[in-house]
């Protein structure tokens, strides 16, 4: 692009169409030192769309987000992920590409982020630090009826967060005399129940309910409006230029201490 002060960061945004998508291009455009260059949507080809874009946030479906991320890494563009159904061993294929890259000089980042939502973030940390108090832990996450993934990625995320705490402090599984009916106890991520609630009216929304003999602890968070995701979005756009290699979670970007 011509005529663009260096500084500006000249975006991508995949899944334009979407929910997300609409979303994040109205917040670019609105930002001043951000361009919005190009707007990809489902059957258009990607690597052909990217002439001139430094970072591509990708709003699409959990099937295709990770051709999507190989194709920015190839092109050399850096990668904001808001989409979920990430694995570790998806993560863990992205990071090698990134490595196998990084030894012939380049040097993209790439940040995949199941929420960019600050309460999210928030409940997740503060749920995490609480996770060996307690007895009990259960995770409930709230949603709207079009949304195609569950558990959502920020209850995986925050599960796995809350169980890995838990190892740490060396804190027994959370009890569960449970004989049958299993369905009825929610998914099962990494030790640590999560049940998904799908209602219209809602947007995202999650609970991590902590108990102990006569007391619990409720952490609760909402976004009522996706606008609720844009500062972190637009947070991680000017934060990943400069951070090669893959990092998970926005949490590693905000100074949360
Ligand atoms: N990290 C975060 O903070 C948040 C994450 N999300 C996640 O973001 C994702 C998108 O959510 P949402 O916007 O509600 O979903 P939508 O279904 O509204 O949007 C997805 C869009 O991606 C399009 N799409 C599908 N394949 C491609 C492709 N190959 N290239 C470009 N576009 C494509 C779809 O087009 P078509 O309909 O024509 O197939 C659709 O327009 C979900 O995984 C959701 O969980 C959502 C909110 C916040
Ligand atoms: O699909 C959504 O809407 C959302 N998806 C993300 C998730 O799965 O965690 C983030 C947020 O919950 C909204």
């Amino acid at each position: 692009m011509t005529g663009q002060p260096s500084q500006t960061i000249r975006v991508a945004v995949l899944g334009a169409d979407g929910r997300m998508g609409r979303a994040v291009c109205a917040a670019v455009d609105a930002a001043p030192d951000l361009d919005l260059v190009a707007q990809v949507r489902a059957g258009d080809d990607l690597a052909a769309s990217l002439d001139g874009v430094d970072v591509a946030v990708d709003f699409t479906v959990p099937s295709v987000t990770e051709a999507n991320v190989r194709t920015l890494v190839d092109a050399g563009v850096h990668a904001v992920v808001g989409t979920t159904g990430w694995t570790d061993e998806s993560r863990g294929r992205i990071s090698d590409h990134l490595a196998a890259r990084a030894d012939h000089g380049s040097e993209v980042g790439v940040l995949i982020a199941p929420n960019f939502g600050l309460s999210a973030v928030l409940a997740m940390t503060f749920a995490a630090k609480a996770a060996r108090f307690f007895e009990s832990v259960e995770v409930v996450e709230l949603h709207h009826p079009d949304k195609i993934d569950a558990p959502s990625g920020t209850a995986r995320h925050t599960a796995t967060a809350i169980a890995a705490a838990r190892r740490e402090a060396g804190v027994a599984p959370s009890p569960d005399a449970t004989e049958t009916g299993l369905d009825a106890r929610g998914a099962d991520v990494d030790g640590v129940r999560v049940h998904a609630v799908r209602l219209r009216g809602l947007v995202a929304h999650e609970e991590i309910l902590l108990g102990n003999e006569g007391e619990q602890l409720v952490i609760r968070q909402d976004s009522f409006d996706r606008k609720s995701f844009m500062p972190g979005v637009l947070l991680a756009i000017r934060e990943v230029v400069s951070r090669p290699g893959l990092t998970v979670g926005l949490e590693n970007v905000l100074d949360l201490s």
